[in-house]
């Protein structure tokens, strides 16, 4: 297990380029298998969920060529489905959440698809009822040994069907859009999620030949085709990424530029990070926030204090509320920070708290955060990272805080933000791995 030592507080001044995005990646390269074709993918995230992901593809039969450690040819044309039923695969599977998505191609190209409990984040319940709900529409059998926790999918045929979905999951709605693809006749599916990742996931597929319409809404409308072709594919960058570079400058006072960020993407992301009072510009294709002393959270216009709460897309995404928290510890003003979507990803507040934030946590959903604006700093600590975001947000914590702290298990870190501590090292931040 390895742990960041971080000297704070730091002061960083630069520019940094966001990496690929992890979710799009994982949902891209799960839809290679859809074809016998070379489909190409660049701007790959190196981190450790995706070239987890990449190898269980190689395990599977398809060729892997990577021809940088952020770009890869994928060749899925001779796939051993007997590989499916190894204690390697369920390994390998249940070692990350996104590789639940390998089930909608298989299913739509083999007829059946194995899958054992997901890995990801402990976040709460993670249910994946969605995208077996969907599979059943489609005209799939479904079936789970809840002894071994393992989920079968098969199908002699599929038929397109309205699919109205119970909710807008992200893993669930692009599974379902992979198995439709190849599915005969015309698949709706609404209440679909439809943020920026499932958007990629539709236009490379349309690239490759599938036809969908209603690209970026909640009601997709997909004709079913017989094959799907090769392409090239380029990932946007990380929002959630762009999102903490966005809060560590703030909370450490930091000038930096966010180069390449495709700010169009970022939904209503900027605009959160404005109402905690961050300033930012936009220019051209970079954003770049100056060095602030102080920021103030606004009030609602009735003057109470504000939430920050998590949506499905456009409303703002669940896995940057861990730094909103985090921000508003340092800001002039109060917030409600409400994690509406997952059961237990606030609990890591108890850690800043041991740092001196001042946090009131409600529930298990809800935690209010008094500023300090700046007055008193936090203290160095020893921590603990518990899940990705939260991992992030205890390094932002780290960077501001005066004195020593210490990570432990950093490998939460490094699933989801890549060569992290060079990057920040190479502003002016002061992080050992150790
Ligand atoms: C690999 C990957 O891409 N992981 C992302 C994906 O996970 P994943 O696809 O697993 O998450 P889902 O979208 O299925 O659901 C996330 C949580 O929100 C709840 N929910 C979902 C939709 C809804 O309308 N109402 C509702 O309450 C679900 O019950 C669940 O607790 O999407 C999540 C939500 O953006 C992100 O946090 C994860 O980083
Ligand atoms: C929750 C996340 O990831 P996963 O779904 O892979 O656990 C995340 O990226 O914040």
């Amino acid at each position: 297990m390895n742990s960041f030592e971080i000297s704070g507080p730091c002061r960083m001044a630069g520019s940094i380029v966001p990496q690929g995005a992890k979710n799009e990646a994982l949902q891209v390269i799960c839809a290679t298998l859809l074809t016998s074709e070379t489909v190409f993918i660049d701007n790959i995230p190196d981190i450790l969920d995706v070239n987890n992901l990449i190898q269980l593809l190689g395990e599977m039969g398809v060729e892997i060529d990577r021809k940088s450690p952020n770009s890869c040819s994928f060749k899925a044309a001779n796939v051993n489905l007997e590989y499916l039923q190894s204690t390697d695969f369920r390994k390998r599977a249940s070692s990350l959440r996104g590789s639940i998505m390998i089930m909608g191609p298989l299913l739509a190209r083999y007829g059946k698809a194995y899958f054992p409990k997901p890995g990801g984040d402990k976040i709460g319940r993670r249910r994946m009822d969605t995208h077996f709900y969907g599979f059943e529409k489609l005209g799939a059998t479904f079936e789970f040994n809840p002894n071994e926790i393992f989920y079968t999918v098969h199908a002699e045929s599929l038929k397109g069907r309205y699919i109205l979905l119970d909710e807008a999951s992200v893993t669930g709605t692009a599974n379902v859009i992979m198995a439709a693809v190849l599915t005969p006749g015309v698949t709706t599916i609404y209440n679909a999620a439809c943020e920026p990742y499932i958007q990629q996931l539709c236009i490379m597929l349309t690239r490759m030949g599938a036809s969908i319409s209603g690209i970026g809404s909640n009601l997709l409308t997909i004709d079913g085709v017989k094959e799907l072709g090769g392409c090239n594919h380029r990932i946007l960058p990380d929002m959630i990424e762009v999102g903490s570079f966005i809060g560590m400058a703030a909370m450490t006072k930091s000038e930096i530029t966010i180069k390449d960020a495709e700010p169009e993407h970022l939904g209503i992301i900027p605009l959160a990070f404005k109402r905690m009072g961050i300033q930012m510009e936009i220019r051209g294709n970079d954003i770049y926030i100056p060095s602030q002393d102080n920021y103030t959270i606004e009030t609602f216009i009735d003057g109470s204090i504000m939430t920050i709460a998590d949506a499905p897309w456009p409303g703002l995404t669940p896995d940057l509320l861990s730094v909103f928290l985090v921000v508003a510890t340092q800001a002039k003003g109060s917030v409600l920070i409400h994690q509406k979507m997952f059961e237990s990803r606030l609990f890591f507040v108890d850690k800043l708290i041991d740092m001196g934030a001042s946090i009131i946590l409600c529930d298990p959903h809800r935690a209010t955060v008094i500023g300090h604006n700046h007055e008193n700093l936090l203290r160095g600590s020893v921590m603990t990272s518990p899940d990705i975001r939260a991992g992030v947000a205890l390094l932002i914590a780290a960077l501001s805080a005066q004195g020593k702290s210490v990570i432990h298990n950093i490998e939460q870190i490094d699933r989801g933000y890549q060569n992290i501590e060079k990057r920040l090292n190479q502003l002016g931040a002061s992080i050992r791995r150790v």
